[in-house]
């Protein structure tokens, strides 16, 4: 059984690909699809059938029935053995999920070795460890006379879980949700972006490989509204939704959701702060920083947009992050020399190009960058873009203000502590920041005045799966990662007992 027919990416319905030629499977023949294109070169390189209504409604019932056939209540042992597999069989095919995972999105090879296929790994394995080490809440209450009561939860799956994932980090998010839904034994229905649908498909083939029933895991490929995305949101039949995406997408899938009251977990964007004080080891903090403005070309919520730098080091700092965006190779994905890759689309990149319009109106000074590169041969109709560095501009500016979601950022001077502290909370997001200095009593107290879910302390996107992760204001609605992720999957009854 495999994704892909000829050039086409299918849908994965009830434990079987979907012929595009079936239509809706409902006998209805049709070619509803749309292009796969790698963000690299601009060339087609897949088709992908598009899910109607009725195919999505497919999905969500046989969700359920997989759910009722006895998928809610497997030993807690099968589904961890089950999670166990599945990582073990993605490691077995790895190069399949590297070249899927490239030809969706031009990321370079060592990164989608090392970061976004390992997660995935991780994430199965993690999920797997979380799961079997769960405990349950009980409380002995004592009563009037000496009596006692036992309360205890048990945690039972929320049901039937829509998951929608974007496209920059696609196998690696979709993961980190699968797992956990099905480590606390929910079913899901999984809409991939329609930039990136190739690793969801791939992992429908791993998980009914390792025995994983018939459907548990459902894959419905589309777009957002009057598409697969909205189409799944809208659906009666499904208990709860987990969306990583654009504030925007979240707010509109909060609203489809509102009038059947379901739980929805959201990770949406950031504009995430540095700050950077005088104590530090320059070179230290600018390999750091330069990594979380530049990884994945900028394509991680995480992604640092707003350097705060105290003015004693702007100029050390603002000179070492321009040096090593002059060492970024950017080019072919398959060479171990790129370290960076394309944006996603061209309508991302004239996103991103409008920001640098924006910039230099509000009359930045461009430190390094700005520009669309000319890469030659292949490349040059792929969506890339130069790494860009501002000075000059301040936190009243759209380009401080607004999530860009590319490799840039804007350096900005400060002198004190509370300014820092004040410029780098001087926004509707509230994601991650990260805290460089060599002062350990500083590190703590500025890290814990970030108005954040995530900060970090002289490092980035440093991950302990088992811990919380979201954000607050703009940035999202409650935390996925280790017990919080069990959490939002299950749902408690609580028992109580007069003893
Ligand atoms: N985690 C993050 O911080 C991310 C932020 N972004 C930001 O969002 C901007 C737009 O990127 P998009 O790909 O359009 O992200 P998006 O948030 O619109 O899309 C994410 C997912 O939601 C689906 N979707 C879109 N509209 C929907 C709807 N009405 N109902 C249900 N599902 C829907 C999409 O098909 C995709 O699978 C980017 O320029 C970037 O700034 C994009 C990806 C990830
Ligand atoms: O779970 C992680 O480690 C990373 C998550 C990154 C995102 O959610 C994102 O870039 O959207």
């Amino acid at each position: 059984m495999t994704a892909e027919t000829g050039r086409w990416i299918r849908n994965f319905v009830d434990g079987r690909f979907v012929d595009p030629d079936d239509g809706d499977g409902d006998g209805r023949a049709g070619h509803r699809g749309f292009d796969a294109t790698d963000p690299a070169t601009g060339l087609v390189h897949a088709r992908v059938h598009e899910a109607d209504e009725a195919l999505v409604d497919r999905a969500v019932t046989a969700a359920r029935r997989a759910l009722r056939e006895g998928w809610a209540d497997t030993a807690v042992r099968e589904r961890t053995e089950l999670l166990r597999r599945a990582a073990d069989r993605i490691e077995e095919r790895f190069d399949e999920f590297v070249a899927a995972e490239i030809a969706d999105t031009g990321k370079p090879v060592t990164q989608a070795r090392e970061l976004d296929v390992a997660r995935a790994v991780a994430n199965f394995r993690a999920f797997a460890d979380v799961v079997a080490a769960a405990g349950q809440e009980s409380f002995l209450t004592d009563l009037a006379g000496g009596r006692r009561a036992l309360n205890y939860a048990v945690r039972k799956p929320l049901g039937v879980v829509a998951v929608v994932v974007p496209w920059n980090l696609p196998l690696l998010l979709l993961t980190w949700k699968v797992a956990p839904a099905l480590a606390c034994g929910n079913a899901v229905v999984v809409k991939p972006s329609e930039e990136t649908p190739g690793t969801a498909a791939l992992l429908a083939e791993v998980l009914a490989e390792v025995g994983l029933p018939a459907g548990v895991y459902n894959v419905v490929h589309g777009f957002g509204g009057g598409s697969a995305g909205g189409y799944l949101t809208a659906h009666p039949g499904i208990d709860g939704v987990t969306f990583t995406g654009s504030s925007a997408t979240g707010a509109q899938v909060m609203r489809t959701v509102a009038p059947r009251v379901r739980p929805v977990s959201f990770e949406l964007g950031g504009k995430n702060a540095a700050v950077v004080f005088d104590d530090v080891d320059v070179d230290e903090a600018v390999t750091g920083l330069s990594r979380s403005v530049f990884a994945n070309t900028g394509q991680v919520c995480l992604c640092t947009e707003r350097v705060y730098v105290q003015r004693s080091v702007f100029d050390d700092i603002a000179g070492g992050l321009v040096e090593r965006a002059g060492r970024l190779r950017l080019g072919d994905p398959l060479s171990e020399e790129t370290t960076t890759g394309p944006l996603i689309s061209h309508a991302h990149r004239d996103k991103v190009l409008g920001y640098f319009d924006l910039a230099e109106q509000a009359g930045a000074t461009v430190l390094t960058g700005g520009q669309v590169p000319r890469l030659g041969a292949d490349l040059d109709g792929g969506s890339w873009i130069e790494p860009t560095l501002w000075t000059g501009l301040t936190n009243a500016d759209r380009v401080v203000r607004e999530e860009i979601f590319g490799p840039v950022a804007a350096l900005i001077p400060f002198d004190t502590e509370e300014e820092a502290i004040g410029l780098a909370n001087d926004t509707d997001y509230g994601l991650a920041a990260s805290v460089w200095t060599n002062d350990l009593r500083r590190g703590h107290r500025v890290a814990q005045a970030m108005n954040v879910g995530m900060a970090w302390v002289n490092t980035w996107f440093l991950r302990d799966l088992r811990s919380p992760f979201g954000g607050v204001g703009l940035s999202g609605l409650g935390r996925e990662g280790g017990e919080s992720s069990l959490h939002f999957y299950t749902e408690p009854t609580n028992v109580c007992v007069q003893l």
